[in-house]
């Protein structure tokens, strides 16, 4: 429709050509649906002018009655306009428009020259003024189309999703109802969402039936409107089951980044506006098209994030069964139920028990119960790391903070973000350490070492020791203000001897897990290899029960592991203080060596008064290797 507004401003402008001194009477008449109507009038009126104006656009071409004459106005009109096949053509085809002039001059029909001059000007004038009308709604609709796919990344149930395509096709098309079909090859059918008044809410055709079908097939838009000899086209099946009126349809590929085509998306019945009839016209088939697409590779997106979510869910299962928390004595179902219980709330932990209790088994199991199981779960050993080097573990460090620092490195706090950190053997933290972490636990930011801007991280954190706290907080070796934060909730591990018949349970899962690493029939126990067991101390604990097992299973062949299979030095052949060799040496060049490095290290770690450090520098190890022999020798390693 013409702007009245806009009319009344440019055709004083466009009549004053005509004349200064001339009189003039007439206007602009519209063609609105059925009914001609005056958009614009000067001087007194004129009863006929609608019905001049109508004939004049009929004919095509200049008309009088009385003392008035009427021309069509130029503009650019579709060579077909009732095309009700295939797609509408967008190659527009000058012609006469829906609007004409009427006009008398001094009290004179105008003459052919002047009326077509005037016809000329005021259809390019209308086109101009169409045009810029077009490009403020293509302008919308395009802001409208970003704003919708932009939502579309957030979504995360396929309802919701294709919902959202078809309310913004409704919007941007002006349109009374939207159906994304998506096509299942390997049945043949098209599946549409949402579908409005079917009882399932899922619409399912033939994918070469109907106009959806078409458009599928031949990879280009499909049109219809109603009124056409092609009736045929439309499933009225379909509108009658859902109670409903099909008037005008337009249907679009849908095609993906790979240039597959994944299904069709329909618009119907267009609501009649200023720019069209009731039909959809090629400004739509360009609108929807540009929707279509969006909407693919969104579909696209989609379902790569679910395939994502489904791997990343499988492999959080995996990591979770992998290390399972075994055990059902009282004591260890006493602990699984609070670990049940603090898991889902983001407390800080600490876990206490010896060496080889299974501390860092007990914090995964925490982590895969609670929210944070699809983030990282990352362990640090506190005890392997010496001061300086700790807070760059932790903290990360900027490139050239310190000599060797040749690149940036993120530390374990950020690594964490997200899940949860654990740190192991938290009593052995220096004294700067534990300032720090306490500084970085209260203020939940991390300034890398060397850097200055902090950093925000989300990490749980659960920490882990074998040493008894609260004598290094008397002995003013561990700060009490740390102790209380770490210490919100603790869980403490009992030894392994003190688990009962955990030490088979344990056993027999450990020997499943290796046979079936190599590919060997599963063994059992014999009655004495078990008594053996039961009656073991394991100052390693489980870790001295899983070293034991992964011996047995490489070592031997037979159905049955008797007790010598086992080669567990007896806890109480312990070497002697008085020989310096064990009292019950059996003679095993194996067990023997063992027996003689607990003995070496207990004497050295004595003789330096248990000041770890010292004692490894004299045997020649690193600190944290040191921890490492003993735990595999089964030496405890607490104070
Ligand atoms: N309850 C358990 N179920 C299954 N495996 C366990 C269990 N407890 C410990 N283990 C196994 O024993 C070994 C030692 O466990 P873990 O490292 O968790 O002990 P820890 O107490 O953290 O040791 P450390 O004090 O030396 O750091 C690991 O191989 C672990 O898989």
């Amino acid at each position: 429709m013409t702007s009245a507004d806009s009319l009344s401003s440019f055709m004083p402008v466009l009549l004053g050509l005509v004349g200064q001194n001339a009189t003039l009477r007439g206007g602009v008449v519209e063609q609105n649906r059925d009914r001609w109507q005056t958009v614009f009038w000067t001087g007194d009126a004129w009863d006929e002018a609608e019905s001049l104006a109508s004939q004049a656009v009929a004919d095509e071409e200049w008309v009088q009655s009385g003392n008035f004459a009427a021309l069509g106005v130029d503009a650019l009109v579709q060579p077909d306009a009732t095309a009700s096949a295939g797609e509408p053509e967008s190659d527009l085809l000058p012609g006469v428009g829906s609007e004409a002039i009427v006009l008398s001059i001094n009290d004179q029909p105008a003459d052919q020259a002047t009326l077509k001059m005037l016809a000329s000007v005021l259809g390019r004038y209308l086109s101009l003024q169409r045009s810029h009308q077009n490009d403020t709604r293509r302008l919308w609709q395009t802001t409208q189309m970003l704003q919708h796919a932009a939502a579309w990344q957030q979504l995360d149930d396929d309802a919701s999703l294709l919902n959202s395509m078809a309310n913004c096709a409704c919007e941007v098309l002006n349109c009374e109802r939207a159906t994304i079909f998506l096509w299942d090859k390997r049945t043949k059918k098209l599946i549409g969402r949402p579908a409005i008044g079917i009882e399932s809410g899922v619409l399912e055709v033939e994918d070469n039936a109907g106009i959806v079908g078409e458009a599928l097939q031949s990879k280009s838009p499909r049109w219809w409107s109603a009124g056409g000899t092609d009736e045929g086209r439309v499933n009225r099946r379909i509108d009658r089951a859902q109670n409903f009126t099909t008037r005008s349809l337009l249907a679009v590929p849908m095609v993906n980044s790979r240039d597959q085509v994944i299904g069709v998306f329909e618009a119907i019945n267009a609501d009649p506006g200023d720019h069209r009839n009731e039909s959809f016209d090629a400004a739509d088939v360009r609108t929807l098209s540009e929707l279509a697409m969006h909407a693919a590779l969104a579909i696209e997106s989609y379902r790569t994030r679910v395939d994502l979510t489904e791997t990343r869910d499988r492999l959080v299962e995996q990591a979770a069964q992998s290390k399972p928390l075994i055990g059902s004595h009282h004591s260890m179902e006493e602990i699984r139920r609070n670990a049940t219980k603090v898991a889902p709330t983001d407390l800080s932990v600490l876990v206490l028990g010896s060496n080889g209790t299974g501390k860092e088994v007990l914090a995964q199991h925490i982590h895969y119960q609670s929210e944070r199981r699809n983030g990282p779960f990352v362990a640090v050993n506190c005890a392997a790391l010496v001061e300086t080097l700790l807070e760059s573990e932790l903290f990360g460090h900027e490139k050239g903070a310190f000599t060797d620092a040749s690149d940036t490195r993120v530390g374990k706090f950020e690594l964490a973000s997200g899940g949860t950190l654990f740190l192991d053997e938290v009593g052995d933290m220096s004294a700067g350490g534990q300032a720090k972490l306490l500084r970085v636990l209260e203020e939940k930011v991390v300034v890398r070492v060397g850097g200055s801007q902090p950093i925000p991280v989300d990490v749980r954190v659960i920490a882990a020791t074998n040493q008894p706290l609260q004598q290094l907080i008397e002995a003013k070796k561990f700060r009490e203000d740390l102790f209380f934060r770490l210490n919100v909730v603790s869980l403490t591990l009992p030894s392994l001897s003190q688990r009962g018949d955990d030490v088979m349970e344990l056993a027999n899962h450990f020997l499943e897990d290796f046979c079936r690493q190599i590919g060997r029939t599963m063994p059992t126990f014999s009655e004495d290899a078990r008594r053996a067991m039961l009656s073991h101390d394991w100052p390693g604990n489980v870790r001295e029960l899983r070293n034991t097992i992964e011996r047995v299973c490489y070592l031997t062949s037979g159905d049955v592991i008797r007790s010598e299979d086992l080669m567990m030095t007896p806890s109480v052949n312990r070497p002697s203080a008085d020989t310096g060799w064990a009292e019950d040496a059996d003679g095993n060049l194996n067990h023997a060596t063992r027996a003689f490095q607990i003995q070496h290290i207990e004497r050295l770690i004595a003789s330096c008064g248990g000041n770890m450090t010292e004692a490894a520098g004299k045997l020649g190890l690193h600190r944290s290797n040191l921890y490492r022999k003993m735990r595999q020798l089964g030496m405890p390693t607490s104070n």
